[in-house]
């Protein structure tokens, strides 16, 4: 598990533009490594910011799409193509502009697909997928280069929300009932399937979230504050604007 660090960009956009041009980096440096990449994607505005960030950068041309594995943190459990799935916006915003292998992108079901609305199965059938891509011999998870979250102004990652169940959820992908923000019902990896990741990048952008990234990075328990459950296994990456830096607790200053 790896310390966190931050690093705090001048506003929201030139937060989506930075986090743009590192995550172009990472694809790239991961399919010189390994031949391929994958990154976990999230969803919430400043992701949506980063996504047409990556589309509008001339270098995202660098990146061989085709050897992209592209999966999902979490998922609102909703219609296949409805506006406010993660999965529909990411696709307008960047993955249907790339010439990505459609059998490398690994959405979370829909509440129309083959488990109809059962958000328990939807996850277990995640999981499934997500082990059938893992080395064999190896974990239930295949390897990710880069998992992206946003961070919800409780502190709520992916969806796993503050003194929910899913805390308690001992499988990789969880069904997450009552969510206290909209929709109710979703799917998500937990979190330490979260902290499989070679690297985790929390993005966050705007006043509203400056107590939530003060309380993660001031020791706050995971349960309470899910933020502060999150590591990633070689780095553990604080992408803020200004405003969303506010109350960085000292000992991270430096790092700014
Ligand atoms: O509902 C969700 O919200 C969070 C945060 O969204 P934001 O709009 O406040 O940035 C997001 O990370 C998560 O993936 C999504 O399902």
């Amino acid at each position: 598990m790896s310390e966190a660090s931050v690093a705090v960009h001048a506003d929201a956009d030139l937060l989506a533009q930075a986090v743009a041009a590192r995550l172009v980096v990472k694809l790239l440096d991961a399919q010189a490594d390994r031949g391929q990449a994958s990154v976990v994607l999230t969803g919430g505005r400043i992701a949506a910011a980063v996504y047409r960030a990556v589309a509008a950068l001339p270098a995202h041309d660098a990146v061989d799409w085709s050897r992209v594995d592209v999966w999902w943190g979490d998922e609102r459990f909703l219609p296949a193509g409805d506006p406010e799935r993660n999965e529909t916006q990411a696709r307008a915003a960047l993955l249907d502009l790339l010439p990505l292998d459609p059998a490398r992108i690994h959405p979370m079901p829909a509440s129309d697909g083959p488990d109809g609305v059962d958000p328990e199965a939807a996850a277990a059938r995640y999981a499934e997928e997500l082990a059938a891509a893992a080395r064999p011999g190896h974990a239930t998870l295949p390897h990710f280069d880069v998992l992206l979250l946003g961070v919800g102004e409780d502190g709520h990652v992916a969806s796993v929300f503050p003194e929910h169940r899913v805390h308690y959820e001992s499988r990789p992908v969880s069904a997450v009932r009552g969510s206290p923000k909209p929709p109710p019902v979703r799917t998500t990896l937990t979190l330490p399937a979260i902290n499989t990741a070679e690297e985790v990048w929390l993005v966050a952008s705007g006043s509203d979230k400056a107590a939530a990234v003060h309380m993660a990075l001031d020791g706050a328990g995971p349960v309470q504050l899910p933020a502060a459950g999150v590591a990633g296994v070689s780095r553990t990456l604080w992408l803020l604007d200004r405003a969303a830096a506010a109350d960085v607790p000292p000992r991270f200053r430096s790092l700014r």
